[in-house]
């Protein structure tokens, strides 16, 4: 169903600005497993958390669904629940396939859990009263001004009892833990079959538009957002995944 992701392989005479077109929703799958380290026991995870603080006939959010990996997780854990999944994406590209691998999740088993997928900005989204919501390196994607009213916006739909999760790449204060961090992760994207060319082409494509918050940033953010409780349940190198409580 996904193509081997070439998007960076040949020289490019220019480098324009990321964007999750056609083109990335073709190779998404094999591209964020090679590029994110832990990405697999995060989504598996995801799908435990979900299944921990879903509470019955309660809405949960996946925000930056892409291709729904975190949603189809989430269902193979609440199957046969009442509860309901919205998932949205503002990239048609992802959200027309999303709803194909939706589609095909369902032929593969029964009591999955109805999921809605909806084409719009999540910043423009009217958030119904809901238990989980999820943020799977979404955010970084949100200009920095907007993310405390985002945030905001999600811990006042969340529940008492309800729970966000937060995957995103970190950015380290410390230069040496920085430096390192992000070396390994570039050996990592070797190791996983990336060229120097594609490593390089691929980071300036995202460097203008993928701006990076610390750990210590997020946790700070979200306690200004009113959350009462968060913890970072998962790193891998310089990726990782807090879990914040209302
Ligand atoms: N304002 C916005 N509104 C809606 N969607 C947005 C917005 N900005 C960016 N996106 C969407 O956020 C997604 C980020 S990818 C998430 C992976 C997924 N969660 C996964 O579990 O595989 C992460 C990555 O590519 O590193 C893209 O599909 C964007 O279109
Ligand atoms: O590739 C990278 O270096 C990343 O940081 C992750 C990523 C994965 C998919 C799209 C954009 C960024």
């Amino acid at each position: 169903m996904s193509d081997v992701d070439k998007l960076f392989a040949a020289p490019l005479p220019q480098i324009s600005d990321f964007v999750f077109d056609h083109n990335v929703a073709r190779v998404f799958p094999d591209m964020i497993k090679r590029s994110i380290p832990g990405y697999p026991t995060i989504v598996e995870n995801i799908g435990v958390i979900s299944a921990q603080y879903a509470q019955p006939g309660t809405l949960i959010y996946d925000l930056g669904c892409s291709l729904g990996a975190a949603t189809q997780s989430m269902r193979r854990h609440l199957a046969g629940g009442d509860s309901r999944i919205i998932a949205v994406d503002n990239a048609e590209a992802m959200t027309v396939r999303c709803r194909e691998y939706l589609a095909a999740q369902d032929s593969m088993m029964e009591e999955l859990v109805p999921t809605t997928v909806v084409h719009e900005d999540i910043l423009q989204l009217e958030l119904e009263p809901c238990s989980v919501v999820v943020l799977n390196f979404t955010l970084q994607f949100i200009a920095p001004e907007r993310r405390l009213e985002l945030l905001t916006r999600i811990r006042q739909a969340l529940l008492p009892g309800g729970v966000l999760i937060l995957s995103e790449k970190f950015r380290f204060s410390d230069p040496a833990t920085q430096q390192h961090l992000e070396q390994v992760h570039y050996a990592f994207k070797r190791a996983n079959g990336y060229s120097e060319l594609e490593i390089a082409q691929k980071r300036s494509a995202i460097e203008n538009i993928m701006l990076l918050d610390t750990r210590e940033a997020h946790l700070e953010r979200l306690q200004s957002a009113g959350f009462s409780h968060a913890c970072n349940w998962f790193q891998c190198l310089n990726f990782g995944s807090i879990m914040a409580h209302a």
